[in-house]
């Protein structure tokens, strides 16, 4: 699987975003995607959601997938927060008819007040995503997808998001989390692929994912901070 991409003037220079990349998900299962920045997870979620299609090898899926894999994908910034709604739900294959009778509480989940009726090219990131994630895990799907969508979210929201999660997980759904937070991953995911330079580095039980990230002996201080908020947030849900 592989993503060309010239750089500058150097038409002949390929860059492979994922490389030799080779793994199966039985249903059901709950998959954490980590890995640095760069190393290929939201390219990887794109390919499985067949926004992208791989250069080389196949990618097998079974059954209907949604998901929210970058803020904003899927929504017009000239449409409304409604408008956008409807939009961003045709796009995940679900009827307007159906779309109706879920859009009331797709917008109390969402809770962005009186900003429904605003274009949403003015939201802020962490709006998008409350929108976005809203109309997601109202999606019937066999496979859902997340990519860090709790990185924007404020807390009360991240805390809503983990509980939907952990709901989708346990109804039997097959789920890709992507997240650099263990706190969260280990709370959500029965197995862990990190990916390294578009590579799969470790494909196994959730916790030797992050014992092998090194993810948990960090000694800066913010990143302590943020795990400890990752872990109040995993125990809540
Ligand atoms: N459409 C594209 N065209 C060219 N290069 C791309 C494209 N999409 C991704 N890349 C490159 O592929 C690599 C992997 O990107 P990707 O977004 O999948 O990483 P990631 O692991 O999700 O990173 P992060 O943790 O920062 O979200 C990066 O080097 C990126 O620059």
């Amino acid at each position: 699987m592989s993503i060309a991409m010239v750089r500058g003037q150097e038409l002949s220079d390929t860059f492979w975003a994922l490389d030799d990349l080779t793994f199966s998900v039985e249903q059901g299962e709950s998959i954490g995607l980590m890995g640095l920045n760069g190393s290929g997870k939201s390219t990887l979620l794109k390919l499985i959601n067949g926004v992208m299609r791989p250069d080389r090898g196949t990618v097998l899926t079974r059954g209907r997938i949604a998901g929210l894999i970058a803020t904003g994908a899927g929504f017009h910034p000239q449409l409304t927060g409604r408008e956008n709604i409807f939009l961003n739900a045709a796009i995940l294959g679900m009827s307007e008819k159906e779309t109706r009778a879920k859009f009331d509480d797709i917008v109390e989940f969402a809770d962005i007040g009186k900003f429904l009726e605003t274009p949403v090219g003015t939201y802020s990131s962490g709006m998008f995503s409350r929108l976005g994630f809203a109309v997601a895990i109202h999606t019937d799907s066999d496979i859902f997808l997340m990519d860090e969508v709790l990185a924007v979210g404020d807390r009360p929201f991240k805390r809503k998001c983990l509980a939907r999660m952990d709901e989708i997980r346990k109804s039997g759904r097959t789920m890709f989390y992507v997240s650099h937070a263990p706190g969260s991953v280990r709370k959500m995911c029965d197995r862990v692929l990190v990916l390294e330079k578009g590579r799969l580095a470790f494909d196994g039980p959730t916790e030797d994912g992050i014992k092998y990230l090194k993810y948990d002996d960090g000694d800066v201080t913010s990143e302590e901070h943020l795990e400890g908020e990752e872990e109040d947030l995993g125990a809540d849900v």
